[in-house]
């Protein structure tokens, strides 16, 4: 594996924060001269821990509603957070996860947890008046497959699922948040990114979207359904997954340099039967000022 110090890119308040450059500079020498050319996973898992301690220390403050990613660094993340609360650091504290995988690990750290509600909740007050309580997420963190260089557009969802995982569920909870960190390392942060984006579709009419993508993406991508088990290929084999909402996935591998992640998901959202995917953009808030209650 490559040096892996890690980069932590604050979304929604595009500071980034480079690990190199920050606090302990000879702990990353000492990590430079441990990862070297014997580098070894349990290298950059450290710094990944410590990647994925500095997001928890930094950024939750008790009382806060944090929405709890998926992947590795989100796992030692979720981890930590427990630990702080057991140890009194924290309080008061609700999870929002984003995966089964998310949700079983902050069970079993001791977080409490909650869902996400993507519409607002319509309530009445003394005088029989609707209106409308907005769920809001203070803090979200996730891990990302890669991150565009300058613009911090992030990927998400290039791997198959391995637990429940769903596109739309954690873009809407990453969408939701007030602020937003992706804890990843450097390796995944560059411009010009090539491989798969991963497109969630209607299965009716998967092919035609497929088409249209394929069309539109002509020299630069390949267009394939992904497969549940067995090899991949244009048609997704004999077992094309089928998401937890009930869609196939494309993946829209490109071999060419992608000059903007932005134009990418523009372009996919325009084509029919796409229901989602896995570009994430630097989204507005949900609410400047949201009411919750949780
Ligand atoms: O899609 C994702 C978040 O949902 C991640 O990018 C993906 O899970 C990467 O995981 P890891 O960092 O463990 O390789």
């Amino acid at each position: 594996m490559a040096l892996m110090w890690t980069s932590i890119s604050a979304i929604q308040n595009p500071s980034f924060i480079n690990f190199k450059n920050i606090n302990d500079r000879r702990f990353f020498r000492a990590i430079t001269r441990a990862s070297g050319s014997s580098s070894t996973v349990s290298d950059g898992s450290s710094v990944l821990l410590r990647a994925a301690k500095h997001t928890v220390d930094t950024y939750i403050k008790s009382g806060m509603v944090v929405g709890l990613g998926s992947g590795q660094a989100s796992g030692m993340a979720i981890q930590y957070l427990g630990q702080q609360l057991r140890a009194g650091a924290l309080k008061d504290i609700v999870g929002i996860p984003m995966s089964i995988t998310s949700a079983t690990e902050a069970a079993t750290s001791g977080i409490p947890l909650d869902q996400y509600q993507d519409t607002s909740q319509v309530c009445t007050d003394s005088n029989h008046l609707l209106y409308f309580l907005l769920i809001g997420i203070d803090f979200a963190f996730d891990d990302a497959d890669i991150i565009e260089e300058g613009t911090l557009v992030a990927v998400i969802g290039r791997q198959r699922p391995r637990g429940d995982e769903s596109i739309i569920e954690e873009k809407s909870i990453l969408n939701a948040a007030d602020k937003l960190v992706f804890i990843v390392p450097e390796n995944r942060f560059k411009g010009g990114l090539e491989g798969s984006i991963p497109v969630q579709v209607q299965s009716l009419n998967w092919m035609d979207a497929a088409e249209e993508i394929d069309d539109m993406f002509l020299g630069d991508a390949e267009v394939w359904r992904r497969p549940y088990i067995g090899h991949a290929g244009p048609l997704g084999g004999d077992f094309p997954l089928i998401t937890k909402e009930g869609h196939n996935v494309l993946d829209v591998i490109f071999t060419s340099p992608i000059q903007s992640l932005a134009e990418v998901a523009e372009s996919l959202d325009k084509v029919e039967g796409v229901v989602d995917h896995g570009i994430v953009s630097k989204s507005p808030l949900v609410s400047s000022s949201p009411l919750y209650s949780l």
